[in-house]
């Protein structure tokens, strides 16, 4: 067992990534990667810009084939699968810039995205039902028929994650939810990722770049500099070195 694997505390684990090369046409932009999301955990994804995170959660879902190495997923390999068939055995995928449809409405992104397989369609699980939903998002409940493009950049991001948990996905990849939005929105919206965590029993691997705010809802976290894991660890431990947290930013820690 990888030494990520281990350290959720030795039991299956929801996602574990062992020694994962990937890039683009061959050329690796992250090296022997080992990474592990235990059962119902949330896990941060930190590192500075061009780090390779974006790249690690796309290959992770399917988006890019992965260079070598293996991605487990409840035990299952699933290295090389296509993103629409990992969408169907659990996993989903908020992408960095969200894409919404701006003419669409948030009922018919949540509509449409109840349509496709999801847990409940492989695993016997009933899809999160759209009332479940607007408890946990209220805010989305009070814009169901305002079109995508006219939500402010906060609502955007909880419509993207709202479209994501309709159904129920095992798994949730989330590539920067803070984009360009005000650190008081951030605050509001990354907790929404701890009670994903505890409401639905889902396990969150979440890519950030606020730092501190991420150290404060994740379990654990790893920080990614020059495609490799400079640092990782349970976020209580990491929130208290901000000495050893800066060094590994700038890649000088061994993991
Ligand atoms: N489609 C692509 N083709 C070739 N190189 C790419 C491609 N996408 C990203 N890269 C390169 O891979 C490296 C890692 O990029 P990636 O987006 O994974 O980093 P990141 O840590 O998510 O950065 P950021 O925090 O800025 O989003 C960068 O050098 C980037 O230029």
């Amino acid at each position: 067992m990888p030494e990520a694997a281990r350290s959720t505390g030795g039991q299956e684990t929801a996602l574990a990534v062992s020694e994962l090369s990937a890039g683009y046409q061959g050329i690796p932009v992250v090296r022997e990667l080992n990474l592990a999301v235990g059962h119902g955990e949330v896990v941060a994804l930190l590192g500075p810009n061009g780090a390779g995170k974006t790249t690690t959660l796309e290959t992770i879902a399917g988006l890019h084939r992965p260079i070598s190495g293996t991605i487990k997923v409840s035990g299952r390999d699933v290295a090389g699968t296509a993103a629409h068939v990992l969408a169907r055995r659990g996993m989903a995928l908020v992408p960095e810039g969200r894409a919404l449809f701006p003419g669409l409405t948030v009922r018919e992104h949540l509509r449409l995205a109840g349509g496709r397989g999801g847990r409940g369609s492989v695993g016997g699980n009933s899809r999160a039902s759209e009332r479940e939903l607007l408890e946990m998002l209220p805010e989305l409940a009070k814009c169901l028929d305002r079109k995508a493009g006219l939500l402010s950049g906060g609502e955007q991001q909880m419509l993207a994650v709202g479209r994501a948990l309709v159904t129920r996905p095992s798994l949730l990849l989330v590539d920067e939810m803070s984009l360009g939005l005000a650190p008081v929105i951030v605050e509001r919206l990354l907790p929404i990722l701890r009670r994903v965590a505890g409401e639905l029993g889902t396990s969150v691997l979440f890519v950030e770049q606020h730092v501190a705010l991420a150290l404060q809802i994740a379990d654990r976290a790893y920080i990614l500099t020059h495609g490799q894991i400079s640092l990782e660890g349970p976020a209580a431990r990491l929130r208290e070195s901000r000495e050893l947290l800066a060094a590994s930013y700038l890649g000088e820690t061994a993991a």
